[in-house]
């Protein structure tokens, strides 16, 4: 008798999964490293920015009150007491009728109060004195980009759980951050199993074919933001498969297998599983693609079985260990983001599961589209590589139309959602 599967619905699948998510750590590593990487501490401005009054052009620091009564008719000359280049500091007190030369990013004398850009002088010499007339009035402040302006000491400015972006590099650097405290990334493995697989290096033969799983699986980890472990591939014999994956827990933070999770004579995981003592959270959901998807839980590590077939594989991973990475690196919204979008194309298939359709989004005038993305079975592989985005079609509807609004999971997305699940 073939074992009946009960499914569940996605949701409670994605909880039962996340609830054992486990927690982040975090390594300290040099900021030269910490493009991509996920911030595991509050970013917090240490000083304030600017730190100092500067000037924002090359020109001349005045006392305003001395401009007061400058005009086309009646300029008023000021005599230049020295010249401040930026990372430079006055030397000289700034008197009535006074100007210094200031270039950009140099510090403001303290009695000055306004800067007059070059363009607006007029300058002159005589027997070496240095001076500048100027056409018009200026008030107390012009010109000046203050202490603090950008933002205030101790603002939290980036947050926990933040990919760490050329911006964000840019913050860690104004304060000093040489080294940054980011979340480690977790280790996962990746078994696939099959004894039709072939390397990606062999040539066909008849009943073979090539092993795309592990490598699509290995981008999309690298993609999420965690640490990819290669294991090879397995043949469809029990004792083996068995052995190779008890090892293999031992060495990873998380275990990926692809393959053999249905009812199948060759599909030895649940058998695995049950070897194991790993409890199974379940092995089948209410979702097409991936409804064989299995995940258990084995001394604190998830183990998800992730389908054979590439698009199976595919929506799996996304749908549930993407959060999981996402919740060790401290992110809020772990899971992919939910937008709204109009069918661009009809989808007159029913759906008894909730269908996750691989399919493409576009920007038009009046809004945002999305297109299913080429064939569609379990099976299919090449129309994984031009999708952005899920559609969603919810279990129990009977196909749909160009034009109506569906949900849409952008795959692409550094934004994600807090819980996209009804
Ligand atoms: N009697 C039933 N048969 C099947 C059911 C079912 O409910 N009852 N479910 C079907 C569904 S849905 C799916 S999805 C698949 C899932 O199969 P498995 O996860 O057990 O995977 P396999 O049987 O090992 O392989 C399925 C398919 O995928 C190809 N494959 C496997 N690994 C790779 C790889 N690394 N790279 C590329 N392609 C791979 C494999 O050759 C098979 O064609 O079961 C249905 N059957
Ligand atoms: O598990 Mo299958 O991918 O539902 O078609
Ligand atoms: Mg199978």
């Amino acid at each position: 008798m073939v074992e009946k599967r009960k499914p569940i619905p996605v949701g409670e699948a994605v909880s039962r999964v996340i609830a054992l998510a486990g927690s982040g750590k975090k390594e300290r590593v040099h900021i030269e490293q910490s493009y991509g990487r996920t911030l595991a501490e509050d970013l917090r401005a240490l000083h304030p920015v600017p730190p100092f009054d500067r000037s924002p052009y090359d020109g001349f620091a005045i006392r305003s009150k001395d401009s007061k009564h400058a005009s086309k008719d009646h300029p008023v000359t000021f005599t230049i007491t020295e010249t401040i280049g930026a990372g430079f500091v006055a030397s000289k007190k700034v008197n009535e009728f006074e100007a210094a030369r200031i270039m950009t990013g140099a510090k403001m004398p303290e009695e000055c109060d306004a800067v007059v850009m070059l363009e607006l002088t007029t300058q002159t010499s005589k027997n070496g004195q240095e001076s500048m007339s100027i056409k018009r009035a200026f008030k107390k402040g012009d010109n000046i980009s203050f202490t603090g302006e950008d933002t205030k000491e101790g603002d939290v400015l980036v947050q926990k759980g933040t990919k760490i972006t050329p911006g964000v590099v840019a913050v860690l650097a104004t304060f000093g951050y040489e080294y940054v405290e980011v979340a480690r990334k977790p280790l996962i493995g990746i078994y696939a199993t099959g004894s039709e697989l072939l390397d990606v290096s062999e040539e066909l033969e008849p009943g073979k074919i090539r092993n795309s799983n592990a490598y699509m699986a290995a981008a999309q980890i690298t993609a999420a933001g965690g640490e990819v472990r290669m294991l090879g591939k397995l043949d469809d014999e029990l004792e083996s498969c068995y052995a190779s994956i008890r090892e293999a827990i031992n060495q990873v933070d998380i275990l990926i297998t692809t393959g053999g999770v249905s009812v199948g004579d060759f599909d030895f995981l649940p058998a695995i599983y049950d070897k194991l003592g790993a409890e199974v959270l379940f092995n089948k959901i209410a979702m097409r693609p991936g409804s064989v998807t299995t995940v258990a839980h084995l001394n604190g590590k998830l183990l998800f079985g992730l389908s054979g077939n590439p698009s199976a594989c595919f929506v799996g991973f996304e749908l549930y260990v993407r959060p999981v990475i996402n919740l060790r690196l401290f992110k809020t919204k772990p899971h992919l983001l939910k937008v709204k979008a109009r069918l661009s194309k009809d989808f007159p298939k029913p759906n008894p599961f909730t269908r996750f359709v691989r399919s493409k989004l576009s920007y038009e005038e009046n809004g945002l589209f999305a297109a299913p993305n080429g064939f569609d079975k379990s099976s299919a592989v090449t129309s994984l590589a031009g999708a952005d985005c899920f559609i969603v079609l919810p279990g129990g509807t009977r196909g749909y139309a160009e034009g109506d609004r569906i949900d849409v999971l952008l795959l692409e997305s550094a934004e994600g959602s807090e819980w996209p699940w009804t």
